[in-house]
């Protein structure tokens, strides 16, 4: 089981992460979920030791993963695919891999295989594959030790809709097969088929958390849709009250019972044209109500922005496989 416990990390006075706790269970895919910028990358570089947190720690069954004796034996991860050797050929890349886990050589044909990735395109340098190739060629890479853990940032960029439906079993069958899986997407679809589990960040903070069927029904039960008179001054009297309401092309879409919604407006002596309980709602849309809000403190509850402490702030560099 991987866990991660109340996981920080600051670039400067820019908080990527926020107390972020989560757990992944064996036998199950969890998706990590959250728009550009969430934090989703940055938390699977600290879970395999390429960042530091802040504050916070991941563990492996009770082991960070830079303790771990072998974690290439352990954990595949596929993080950046355009982070291979540009001037490699595949078959090199995976060979190489394969030697520093000290693995036969023809486990290299394996995972190949396992990827849909030819022996003659194999022998091509990878600066001359297409991105589903590169995303294919770090599958095959994290693959090689068939270890027990798979932790994928967006494997399903660039790949076409077979190589999608492909990657969606290979990862749901690892699982099947008493796996742990952590993928991370920004593309809910990608995730909905696949996932059991989900993680739902947005500005760096955990927004939910869940089996994918009891988040839906949480975050689908108490949706009102509403029209008024002023819809403007509604959703300013909504959000004073502790409610997030959004446009929603006829009014708003609040996250509220309609008998809070209805005593919002009559307090404030607005007039509605309309309110009801939201229909149905796609994860998706829920989603995007969850993560719509910018400002910090529309989404966390209690999220007020602490003041940084400039002696702890980090002068961080970019370089992709540098611990920062
Ligand atoms: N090395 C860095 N230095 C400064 N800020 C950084 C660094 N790496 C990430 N960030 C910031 O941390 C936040 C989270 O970024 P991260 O890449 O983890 O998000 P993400 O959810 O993976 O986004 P995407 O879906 O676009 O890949 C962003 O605001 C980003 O600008």
């Amino acid at each position: 089981m991987i866990v991660a416990n109340q996981v920080s990390k600051q670039y400067g006075a820019a908080h990527a992460l926020r107390d972020v706790s989560f757990g992944c269970e064996r036998g199950r895919v969890t998706g990590l979920l959250g728009p550009n910028g969430a934090g989703k990358s940055t938390m699977m570089r600290i879970m395999v030791g390429l960042s530091r947190p802040s504050a916070g720690a991941v563990t492996f069954d009770g082991v960070p993963y830079v303790q771990l004796p072998s974690p290439g034996h352990v954990v595949g991860v596929m993080l950046d695919a355009g982070a291979q050797h540009g001037g490699r050929t595949g078959a090199e890349v995976l060979t190489l891999g394969a030697r520093s886990l000290g693995l036969p050589t023809r486990r290299v044909k394996e995972v190949l295989d396992l990827v849909g990735l030819s022996t003659a395109e194999a022998k091509r340098r990878v600066r001359a594959y297409s991105l589903g190739m590169r995303q294919r060629l770090g599958i095959a890479h994290a693959l090689l030790a068939n270890p027990e853990v798979l932790i994928f940032d967006e494997p399903a960029n660039g790949l076409d809709p077979s190589g999608i439906r492909w990657i969606r079993q290979l990862l749901a069958d690892h699982a099947q097969a008493g796996g742990t899986v952590l993928l991370s997407s920004h593309l809910i679809h990608e995730v909905e088929l696949v996932a059991d589990d989900l993680v739902l960040i947005g500005d760096g903070r955990v927004l939910a958390t869940g089996t994918k069927q009891d988040l839906l029904n949480d975050l689908t039960s108490t949706s009102t849709q509403v029209d008024s008179d002023d819809n403007r001054a509604l959703a300013g009297a909504l959000a004073a009250a502790g409610h997030q309401a959004r446009p929603d092309g006829i009014g708003l879409t609040v996250n509220a019972e309609p008998a809070a919604v209805g005593a919002v407006a009559a307090a404030q002596r607005i007039a509605l044209k309309h309110l009801s309980r939201a229909a149905g709602s796609s994860l998706e849309e829920e989603f995007f109500r969850l993560t719509s809000g910018t400002a910090r403190e529309s989404v966390g509850g209690s999220a007020a922005v602490p003041d940084l402490d400039p002696s702890s702030r980090q002068h961080d560099n970019n370089l992709t496989g540098a611990v920062r």
